[in-house]
């Protein structure tokens, strides 16, 4: 419920004065709601229906003038005015529904909005850390039910002034009725506590079979290609049906609360009413005027008690997408490295990028480090080529240039400045980074080149794709450079998806340059046209290349050799490769005799 009271209070200082209004709206109708009941009295009794009352506030004292008139005249005005104020009531509570969803959405737009910028500006750690499909499931199911559940809120509240004002003209009318009513609905509320938790837990059930199934469908989707080599068909579909399986019974348990909650509800409504026309027989020796009363306030209020209670259950089944949601937000900010948030500017590197005695691991509880004690310059303007056997530590590396980790311990320096200092977003701005495994959208060439450089021209996008040697299969695409590419590039090789993403980093032209094993997918022939335009690129921007392939870094200023999380060896290509006691020698011979 805290987490509830969170958001509802997030909704009460975005919405401002437009929460005083939308609460004075729900008074104004729940008002003339409640003048439906208080009229009814009068006119049954001018009618002659039933027996002139003499209550303080239904008296008929006040319509001396209307007397004179005839019984059915006095019927017709008093039903005219029924039937207005119904109308009045109708119409403004349709405004008003219209008007709560409006300013309920805006409220949850901003929500979405928020949370997705947290997450956009949480640290990379933050990211690995987390199974993406939970990501996408608390900006969809879990924010949706959010959204739900502040729109029950909502409802409640109104429900809860509604029931107030009724009670109070209630109360009025027949204080000892309504006080019956009122102890009855204490008696429920007690009764209801047992549906109230068991909605909450099985709120949180659906949650986590929500979040499996998102995983599990993510998951097989983007793995189709392995499924269906390797016939795994039947095994996804076994995975289904399980799953299938846990919602039909989840959604048999909340149909079963909800019915119990229902008969419970219906069956105390009715032994509620026996008994009160009982009492009233017995106490008020069953004068007709109070056995209309007990009906009429009892049909007014009990809906409203039951209608309460049921939102509550309702909402307690809400409360785990809140809790999942606000964990979220929170743990986002404690990860967010976010920094000034003025424009960037571009970094021109002038001298390089340094390492001073940096230190890094995944697990702060492990004891195993990625990287240890790491002392290293990246020249400015120069190639960088950085190798060494799988896992030791050359991703990671890149990954601490570019800020995305952070050191456990030392510091990483652009032209001296340590990239704490503010000018983490500034670098980021300044790079282009091609991985091994690209990611394109589901767009155009043309868009997907443009969301380094909105405003390139047609001669900068084919300058780029010229020099990423992928001019000419674009120019053959059916639509040139409009052809749409599919998910992440699918209708594309993997080679012309590498070389597009290599593309689009030129096209930035950034002042560092990070390939890491972008040119893996190529074939020797583009691979050295790629090569010649990395030579040229060399002196206008800093390079740092991971290759597996060494024969690739031949042309590179500087060669980083990384074992086991240490740089190991350090100098020129031809240099190291003389050492032959040296790691890179060891790597060049299994190159020369392993078969390409
Ligand atoms: N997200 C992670 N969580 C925990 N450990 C990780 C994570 N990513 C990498 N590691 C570990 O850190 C070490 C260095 O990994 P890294 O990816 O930097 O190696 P690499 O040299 O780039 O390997 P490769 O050439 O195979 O890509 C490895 O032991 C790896 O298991």
């Amino acid at each position: 419920m805290k987490e509830i009271m969170h958001y509802m209070k997030g909704l009460y200082q975005f919405s401002g004065k437009v929460w005083y209004l939308n609460l004075f709206g729900m008074i104004v109708v729940s008002f003339l709601e409640g003048i439906g009941l208080f009229l009814l009295i009068p006119i049954l009794s001018i009618s002659g229906i039933i027996d002139n009352p003499t209550y303080r506030f239904v008296s008929l004292d006040g319509f001396t003038m209307l007397k004179r008139l005839s019984p059915t005249v006095i019927l017709v005005i008093a039903l005219c005015v029924f039937i207005f104020v119904a109308v009045m009531q109708g119409v403004l509570q349709r405004t008003l529904n219209v008007f709560t969803v409006k300013f309920q959405h805006r409220y949850i737009q901003k929500l979405r909005t928020s949370l997705y910028d947290l997450l956009l500006h949480a640290s990379w750690r933050f990211f690995i850390s987390k199974r993406k499909s939970d990501l996408t499931n608390a900006l969809t199911v879990e924010l949706a039910r959010v959204n739900a559940g502040v729109g029950l809120v909502m409802q409640l509240l109104t429900a809860v002034i509604f029931t107030l004002i009724q009670i109070v003209l209630a109360f009025v009318i027949a204080p000892t009725i309504t006080v019956f009513v009122l102890c009855s609905g204490a008696v429920l509320a007690v009764f209801s506590r047992k549906f109230i938790k068991k909605s909450k837990a099985l709120g949180a059930r659906s949650s986590r079979i929500a979040q499996d199934y998102l995983a599990g469908i993510t998951d097989q989707l983007s793995g189709m290609k392995d499924i269906k080599v390797n016939h795994l068909e039947k095994d996804r579909l076994r995975w289904l049906r399980e799953i299938n399986e846990r919602m039909v019974e989840e959604q048999v348990e909340y149909t079963k609360i909800r019915s119990n909650s229902q008969f419970f509800y219906t069956v105390s409504s009715t032994v509620f009413i026996a008994l009160f026309i009982f009492l009233s027989l017995q106490l008020f020796h069953g004068q007709t005027t109070q056995l209309l009363l007990v009906v009429v306030i009892f049909s007014r209020l009990w809906p409203r008690f039951t209608g309460i209670q049921s939102n509550i259950q309702q909402l307690a089944s809400y409360a785990p997408a809140f809790q999942f949601i606000r964990q979220l937000e929170l743990e986002c900010e404690e990860a967010s490295e976010k920094q000034d948030s003025q424009e960037n500017k571009r970094l021109a590197i002038e001298e390089g990028i340094t390492c001073s005695d940096v230190s890094f691991r995944y697990l702060s509880e492990k004891e195993t480090y990625a990287l240890r004690h790491i002392n290293v310059t990246i020249p400015a303007n120069q190639m960088t080529a950085i190798v060494g056997p799988s896992g030791a530590g050359k991703s990671t590396l890149i990954d601490l240039f570019t800020g995305l980790h952070r050191p456990e311990s030392g510091h990483v320096l652009v032209d001296g400045r340590d990239l704490e200092s503010g000018i983490l977003y500034d670098l980021r701005h300044s790079v282009s980074y091609v991985p091994q495994d690209p990611f394109l959208f589901n767009e155009s060439i043309r868009d997907n080149l443009k969301i380094v450089k909105q405003d390139a021209t047609e001669e900068e996008l084919w300058e780029a794709l010229e020099i990423a040697e992928c001019a000419s299969f674009v120019a053959n695409s059916p639509d040139g450079l409009d052809t749409m590419i599919g998910d992440r590039g699918m209708k594309l090789s993997g080679g012309e998806r590498q070389r597009l993403v290599l593309a689009r980093a030129i096209l930035k032209k950034p002042s560092l340059l990070i390939l890491d094993e972008a040119t893996s997918a190529l074939d020797s022939n583009n691979e050295a046209k790629i090569q010649e335009a990395i030579e040229r690129m060399k002196g206008s921007m800093t390079i740092v290349v991971i290759a597996h392939r060494l024969s690739t870094i031949t042309h590179a200023d500087q060669v980083i050799v990384v074992e086991r999380g240490c740089i190991v060896q350090n100098g020129k290509y031809a240099q190291l490769a003389q050492d032959e006691t040296g790691m890179f020698h060891e790597l060049l011979q299994k190159q020369v005799s392993t078969p390409k």
